[in-house]
């Protein structure tokens, strides 16, 4: 967790229109059953920020047209030696339709009805954050892989 270690990089992305947030329900892979915001792994030769773009396509077919740095989120699993750093992104307005895709079903949650039980354990603690459009950084800690067993925001 220390600054020093090496960290895989990933990118999340949060279409929020100011009233409601658009998630992708994951079928399928990492995270599969939850509802997320539109993201995965940085790839060699692209920055954090084309990832997420990248990402959004592929996963939602939209593009966001004004990708503002939101946070960014620490995970250390016990049973994974590289903590996640995830660089997570927030957008108002896209081009094109979000439509289903073989990874991810994208569904509209007005701010007061955001799914937290089909989520992962540490959404409700910085969602606050980006929903009032405040800069967020945060590090959390998981056991077993969902079992979130500490976390701090800094
Ligand atoms: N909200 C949230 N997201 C992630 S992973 C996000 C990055 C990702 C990784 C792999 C595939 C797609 C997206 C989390 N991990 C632990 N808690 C978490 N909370």
């Amino acid at each position: 967790l220390t600054s020093g270690m090496k960290r895989k990089l990933l990118t999340l992305v949060m279409i929020n229109d100011g009233s409601r947030v658009l998630l992708g329900y994951k079928k399928r892979g990492f995270g599969a059953g939850y509802y997320n915001g539109f993201g995965g792994k940085v790839e060699p030769g692209e920055t954090v920020r084309e990832a997420a773009q990248r990402e959004l396509v592929e996963e939602a077919c939209i593009s966001a047209q004004d990708l503002q740095e939101a946070g960014v989120l620490v995970f250390a699993f016990d049973d994974q030696p590289q903590p996640w750093e995830v660089h997570v992104f927030a957008a108002s307005s896209y081009v094109g339709e979000p439509a289903e895709t073989d990874e991810m079903r994208p569904v509209w949650f007005a701010h007061e009805e955001v799914p937290f039980d089909s989520m992962w354990a540490d959404d409700p603690i910085w969602y606050p954050y980006l929903l009032r459009q405040e800069h967020f950084r945060g590090v959390f800690a998981f056991q077993q892989t969902t079992k979130l067993v500490w976390n701090t925001m800094v």
